[in-house]
């Protein structure tokens, strides 16, 4: 079984993913990691995360960065976004996320582009939001020395450049259920998304 969970920067996404990766007994694939991964070795190399060169060349990044607490910073997060523009990055990313997803047995994989390129084959698709304010809340309680200003002035930045992007857009998947967690605990947000997972596998 394919859990795809799709949504923007601090929807609640990763939480519900990881729910659901330990209720259904999946391995857990945060794609946004491979992304942040990028974004920060174009950073220490000195290069431009605008320039597809640049981006391109940083795909190659050692597996030990995934473990690197740097990759949760405030700045890692727009890199990210900044290198995740250039179709080159994604493409060099995809093989690695797709030969995840068909793993035997299944798998639950967050990001962006999950339900909609990455596996649009999944049996059950999230679409997670909620709103900015809500957000960026949740961002400064996780990252207390920004401003509540500039935690929400980044999310309105990223929502844009990913919605916007021309390759693999953030949008929500014809099929996806949308979850939006605006006014809802973590909890009750997990148990909203069992609830439609179930509903998906029983139309299988
Ligand atoms: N429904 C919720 N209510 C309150 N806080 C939440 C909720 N969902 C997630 N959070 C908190 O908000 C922050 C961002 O959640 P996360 O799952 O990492 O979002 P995303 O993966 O979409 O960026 C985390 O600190 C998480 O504990
Ligand atoms: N499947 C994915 C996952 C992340 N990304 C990009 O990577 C950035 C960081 O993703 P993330 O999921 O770690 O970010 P948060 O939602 O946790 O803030 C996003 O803003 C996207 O630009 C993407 O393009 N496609």
């Amino acid at each position: 079984m394919i859990i795809a969970v799709d949504g923007p920067a601090a929807s609640g996404k990763g939480t519900i993913a990881r729910a659901l990766a330990a209720h259904y007994h999946l391995p857990l694939l945060d794609t946004g990691l491979l992304y942040r991964a990028v974004g920060v070795s174009v950073a220490l190399a000195g290069g431009d995360p605008d320039d597809p060169q640049d981006a391109e060349r940083a795909c190659a990044f050692p597996d030990s960065l995934l473990d690197d607490p740097a990759l949760r910073s405030e700045e890692a997060g727009p890199l990210a976004s900044r290198v995740s523009r250039h179709p080159g990055v994604r493409a060099a990313l995809l093989d690695r996320q797709r030969a995840f997803a068909d793993q035997p047995g299944g798998a639950v994989l967050d990001g962006r582009d999950i339900g909609t390129v990455i596996a649009p084959h999944a049996d059950a698709k999230l679409y997670v939001t909620a709103s900015v304010a809500v957000r960026a809340q949740r961002r400064h309680a996780e990252l207390p020395g920004t401003t509540l200003e500039a935690i929400a002035a980044d999310i309105e930045a990223r929502d844009a450049r990913d919605m916007g992007r021309a390759d693999a857009p953030l949008m929500q998947a014809t099929d996806a259920d949308l979850l939006d967690t605006s006014d809802l605990s973590i909890g009750a947000a997990v148990q909203s998304a069992i609830a439609l997972v179930d509903a998906r596998l029983k139309d299988r």
